[in-house]
C-alpha cells in the first residue's frame, strides 16, 4: 500500500490501495476509539455493493449508517439537511466522527456537512471511485446551487483519506470514463511524458489495476503538492480548476447529473486547449472520441447557454470571464478572455470537434 502525506491545515495522510480499510483497527484505531458516536454516510449505490464490506472493518466499534443519493443529486440542501437531522436524532456531539463512504459527490456534501456540524467534527474519506482521487484530497467541500456548481461550500480537510483500490473493480464504464478525466487533467498541468501516455489509451478497460493504480498516485501526488502550497485557492490551486469552467456551466445548464463531471471536464479541457492554441488540441479530441466522451454536446449546445454560468465561476469577479490556460503542459496560468474571443474560440471548438466525429 502507498502512502502520501498532505500538509494542509493540518497533515494527514492518504492511503492508496487494497487493504486501506486495515488501518481502522491499526493506525486510526486511537482516533475512532476517542469518538462517541462514528456515523457511516454512503452513496446509496455504494452501501448496496460494499457497505458490509466496510463495517466487516469497523467491528469493534458501535456503528450508525445513514445512506444519501448516488451522485450529484446528493449535493443537494435537502440532503445536507437530512445528514445533519441524521446526527442530531443519533446525539452526535462535537466528538463525534464521520466517514465520507462514496464517489465524488459524497465526499463534498458529507466533507460539507462535517465543517458545519456543531462548527466543525472530524471526517475521514472513503473513496470509491476514480474521480475522487481528485476531490477526496484537498479540503473542498461543497453542495450544488441552481446557478452555479459548488456555490455553498468550504475548506476542510479530512483527517485521512482510506483509498482502497480493491473496490474500483465494480465501477460501470462511465464512471471510469468520467475519472479518467480527472488523471489527465493533472497530467496536462503537470507532466508531458504522463501526458503521452494517457493520451495512447484507447480503451481503459484494458488498464491493469497496477497501471491505474499508479495514475492515480501520480494524480494524487500532484494535486498534494498544489494544495500545499496554495490551501484556499489564492494562486496556484486554481490550476486544479483546468477545464472546470466550461464544465461547471454544462453541469449547470444540462442540469447536475445530466452529465458527469469528467465527462464535462473533458469537454471543457478541449476548450481551455483550443484558447490556449495548445498542440495537443487535435490528439485530446482524438483521445475523447475514441473513449466516448459525449463531444456531440458541445454541438448541440449554444455558448449563450453557457455565459451565466461561466461569468459565475469562481475564479472570477466582475461577470469576467476566467479560464485556466495552458502556456504548455505543465505550465498552467490563469488568464482572463473577453466574451468576443470566448465566442469565437467556441464556435472553433465546435466545428473542430464536427469535423472528427461526423
Ligand atoms: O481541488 C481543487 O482545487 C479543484 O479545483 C479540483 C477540481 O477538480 C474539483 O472538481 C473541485 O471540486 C472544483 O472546485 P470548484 O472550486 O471549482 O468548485
Amino acid at each position: 500500500m502507498k502512502q502520501l502525506q498532505v500538509e494542509a491545515d493540518h497533515p494527514y495522510l492518504v492511503h492508496i490501495g487494497a487493504g486501506a480499510f486495515d488501518l481502522f483497527a491499526d493506525t486510526y484505531r486511537p482516533l475512532l476509539d476517542a469518538a462517541d458516536q462514528i456515523v457511516v454516510i454512503a452513496d446509496e449505490k455504494v452501501a448496496e455493493l460494499h457497505l458490509q464490506y466496510l463495517l466487516n472493518y469497523l467491528t469493534d466499534w458501535d456503528i450508525r449508517v445513514l445512506t444519501i443519493p448516488a451522485g450529484e443529486s446528493a449535493k443537494s440542501v435537502e440532503t445536507f439537511m437530512a445528514c445533519h437531522s441524521f446526527l442530531l436524532s443519533e446525539s452526535c456531539s462535537r466528538n463525534s466522527l464521520l466517514l465520507a463512504f462514496g464517489g465524488g459527490a459524497t465526499g463534498d456534501v458529507v466533507g460539507f456537512v462535517a465543517s458545519t456540524f456543531m462548527r466543525g467534527v472530524p471526517f475521514i474519506q472513503l473513496p470509491t471511485t476514480i474521480l475522487a482521487h481528485d476531490s477526496a484530497v484537498g479540503g473542498k467541500t461543497a453542495i450544488n446551487h441552481e446557478l452555479g456548481k459548488n456555490m455553498i461550500g468550504t475548506f476542510y480537510q479530512p483527517k485521512a483519506v482510506l483509498y482502497d483500490s480493491g473496490l474500483l473493480s465494480t465501477l460501470p464504464p462511465g464512471e471510469v470514463r468520467s475519472g479518467m478525466a480527472e488523471v489527465i487533467k493533472h497530467a496536462f498541468i503537470s507532466n508531458e511524458q504522463w501526458l503521452s501516455e494517457l493520451l495512447a489509451i484507447e480503451d481503459f478497460s484494458l488498464l491493469t489495476e497496477d497501471q491505474l493504480n499508479r495514475h492515480l498516485e501520480k494524480g494524487i501526488a500532484v494535486k498534494a503538492a498544489i494544495v500545499e502550497e496554495d490551501e484556499f485557492e489564492g494562486g496556484v490551486r486554481k490550476y486544479l480548476n483546468f477545464g472546470h469552467t466550461l464544465a461547471h456551466a454544462l453541469e449547470g445548464h444540462l442540469g447536475y447529473g445530466k452529465i458527469t463531471h469528467g465527462e464535462a471536464v473533458v469537454l471543457g479541457m478541449s476548450y481551455a486547449l483550443l484558447l490556449s492554441e495548445h498542440q495537443k488540441l487535435a490528439a485530446f479530441i482524438q483521445w475523447a472520441k475514441v473513449n466516448n466522451y459525449p463531444l456531440y454536446l458541445l454541438k448541440k449546445i449554444q455558448f449563450e447557454a453557457l455565459l451565466p454560468y461561466m461569468k459565475k465561476d469562481k475564479k472570477s469577479s466582475k461577470g469576467e470571464l476566467n479560464f485556466v490556460l495552458l502556456e504548455q503542459t505543465g505550465h498552467p496560468y490563469v488568464d482572463k478572455v473577453d466574451e468576443q474571443r470566448a465566442f469565437a474560440a467556441y464556435e472553433k471548438l465546435v466545428s473542430q470537434i464536427g469535423e472528427v466525429i461526423s
